[in-house]
C-alpha cells in the first residue's frame, strides 16, 4: 500500500517510520524539508509539496500542529486541494476543531476526493510502538480502506460516524488529560512543600483508585525536572482552548478546564 505522509514532527516522524517498517511505500513531505532526511534513509520518497505527494499517492495522511497548519496545507498554493480528486483519499490525524475538519471535508469532497479525520490519543512512544488510539470519523469507505494503515499505527481504531465527531472526541479526551495533569502537578508540589516525599506520593497513587498510565509515565520525569517534550505544552494549550470553545458552543460550564487552560498559558 502506498501512502503519502505530510508533517514529520514528534508524532508524524514516528508514525511514518512505523509505516515504513511494516512495508508500506511512503512518500513524505514536511514544511522544513530537511526533516525528511531521516525517513529517506529508512526508504521513504520525498515530495516537494503537499500537492506533489497527493498527486503520487492514492492515500495521504497529515499530522500537523493545529487548525492553521491543517488548513494551510490543504488550501494554500501547492496544497492538497490542487491534486486531490476522484479515487484519492486524504486523512488528517492532527488535533483540530470540528469546524476545521468539516471545512477540509467539504473542499476535498467538492474536488471528488474522500476525507477522514482521525486524531489520535497516545504520545510519542505509543506512536513509535504502533499503540495509538485512533478516533476517526467521516467517509466510511475511506476509513475501511485505511484500516491496514491504522492497524499498524494503533492498537485500536474507533469509527465515530459523522465528520467532526473524531475532533470532538479528541478534544474531550485532551481536556480531561490537561485537567488531570494540572491536578497532578499541584499534588506533587503540595507533597514536596509540606514535607512529604513526592516519590512516596507516586507510589501511593500507583496503588490506589486513581492509578493511571499517564501519571506512571510522566511522574518520574517530573520529579527529576526532566521535561523533554513528548507532547509540547503549546499543543496541550491549543487543545484546552479548542475544548473550551466546544464547551461554549454547547453551553457546558467547565471551570476546572478553564482554570487548567490558564495554567497552560
Ligand atoms: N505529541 C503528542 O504527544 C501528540 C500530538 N498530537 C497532535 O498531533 C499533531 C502533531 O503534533 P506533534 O507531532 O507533537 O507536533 P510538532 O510540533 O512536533 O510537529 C508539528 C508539525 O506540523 C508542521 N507545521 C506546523 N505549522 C505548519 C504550517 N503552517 N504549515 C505546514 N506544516 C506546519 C511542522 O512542520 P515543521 O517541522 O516545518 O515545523 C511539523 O511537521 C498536533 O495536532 C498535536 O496536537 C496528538 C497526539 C499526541
Ligand atoms: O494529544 C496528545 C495527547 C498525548 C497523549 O495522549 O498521551
Amino acid at each position: 500500500m502506498e501512502v503519502g505522509f505530510l508533517g514529520l514532527g514528534i508524532m508524524g516522524k514516528a508514525m511514518a517510520a512505523n509505516l515504513l517498517r511494516h512495508g508500506f511505500r511512503v512518500t513524505v513531505w514536511n514544511r522544513t524539508l530537511s526533516k525528511c532526511d531521516e525517513l529517506v534513509a529508512m526508504g521513504a520518497a520525498v515530495g516537494d509539496t503537499p500537492a506533489s505527494v497527493v498527486a503520487k499517492c492514492k492515500y495521504t495522511i497529515a499530522m500537523l500542529s493545529d487548525p492553521s497548519a491543517a488548513l494551510s496545507v490543504v488550501f494554500d498554493k501547492d496544497g492538497v486541494l490542487e491534486q486531490i480528486g476522484e479515487g484519492k483519499g486524504y486523512v488528517d490525524m492532527s488535533t483540530v476543531d470540528a469546524a476545521t475538519s468539516c471545512k477540509i471535508s467539504e473542499a476535498v469532497k467538492q474536488k471528488g476526493g474522500a476525507f477522514v479525520e482521525a486524531p489520535v490519543s497516545g504520545s510519542k512512544k505509543p506512536a513509535e510502538d504502533g499503540q495509538l488510539v485512533i478516533l476517526a470519523a467521516g467517509d466510511k469507505a475511506l476509513y475501511d480502506d485505511m484500516v491496514p494503515a491504522f492497524d499498524v499505527l494503533g492498537k485500536k481504531s474507533f469509527f465515530l460516524g459523522e465528520m467532526g465527531n473524531g475532533a470532538k472526541m479528541k478534544l474531550v479526551v485532551n481536556m480531561i488529560m490537561g485537567s488531570m495533569m494540572n491536578a497532578f502537578s499541584e499534588g506533587l508540589c503540595l507533597a514536596d512543600k509540606s514535607g512529604l516525599s513526592p516519590q512516596t506520593l507516586l507510589d501511593v497513587l500507583d496503588l490506589g483508585a486513581i492509578a493511571n498510565p499517564m501519571f506512571k509515565m510522566k511522574g518520574p520525569s517530573m520529579l527529576q525536572g526532566s521535561y523533554n517534550p513528548a507532547f509540547p505544552l503549546k499543543h496541550q494549550q491549543k487543545d484546552m482552548r479548542l475544548a473550551l470553545s466546544l464547551g461554549d458552543e454547547n453551553a457546558v460550564s467547565m471551570p476546572v478546564a478553564a482554570a487548567s487552560n490558564e495554567a497552560c498559558t
